[in-house]
């Protein structure tokens, strides 16, 4: 998968260079490049901004240098993350591990001259994403966040792929509590299921766990959940 992020702070993604993704840049699973948005200026003062027409409080980024850059490292996938953009979901997270070459445009200030987004939408797919509804300094740590989504899921990276199958959001539940060694730590045990060695009755039990977390704490997914995977049974809360 080819990555292009364009940013005014290429230094926000040392990060991208560690751990498993780094190694996935390494091993070429990931080729990602990270591109200094002053690159496709062309004043003294590199200037990437420009008070907003019809006025209001900070700056917007001007047009110009972002067509250029979109220009040269296009076309691909463009996602722009921002605060008016449709949640980020691990659906969409496995959708995206699927393609071939992602672009991410990091706004800063008040945001991107819609212009912008409109051009490059005539040229290539164009998502503008939210991670939750909260407002950060800009789409730099969301791009981490999303990149670590989508390049866990990319086949070689993760040792074990089963562990894509249970985990949170991958089925549509929240998954089932963990545990490990020791049997017992501050007067808590293990649940005694998990260590009778009935992998029937285990699977049964992680489920049941999973559908009263999900319940309790994500409504919302447990209404989405598809009834063909639950009985009558099931849905009780
Ligand atoms: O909350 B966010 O994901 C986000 C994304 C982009 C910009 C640009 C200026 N503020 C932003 C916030």
């Amino acid at each position: 998968m080819r990555v292009d992020v364009i940013t005014i702070f290429p230094d926000y993604f040392g990060p991208l260079s560690l751990s498993l993704i780094g190694k996935a840049r390494g091993s070429g699973l990931l080729d990602l490049e990270v591109h200094d948005l002053r690159t496709w200026t062309s004043d003294v003062h590199r200037t990437v901004d420009d008070t907003p027409y019809g006025g209001g409080p900070g700056m917007v980024m001007r047009p110009e240098p972002w067509g250029q850059a979109l220009d040269a490292v296009g076309p691909g996938t463009l996602i722009v993350p921002s605060p008016v953009g449709k949640p980020f979901t691990q659906a969409d997270a496995q959708a995206l591990a699927s393609l071939d070459h992602l672009i991410f445009a990091c706004g800063r200030y008040e945001g991107i001259d819609q212009r912008v987004i409109d051009d490059a939408a005539a040229r290539m797919p164009v998502l503008e994403v939210s991670l939750g509804d909260y407002v950060l300094f800009g789409g730099e740590v969301a791009v981490i966040v999303i990149m670590e989504a989508i390049t866990r899921l990319l086949p070689g990276v993760l040792g074990n792929a089963d562990s894509l199958t249970e985990e949170s959001h991958a089925a549509g539940l929240l998954e089932a509590p963990v545990y490990t060694k020791p049997a017992s730590w501050r007067d808590r045990d293990v649940p005694d299921v998990l260590r009778s060695g009935d992998h029937g009755r285990i699977a049964r039990w992680r489920r049941d766990q999973s559908l009263l977390r999900t319940a309790a704490r994500r409504p919302d997914m447990m209404a989405a959940y598809p009834p063909s995977s639950l009985d009558k049974a099931d849905r009780k809360t």
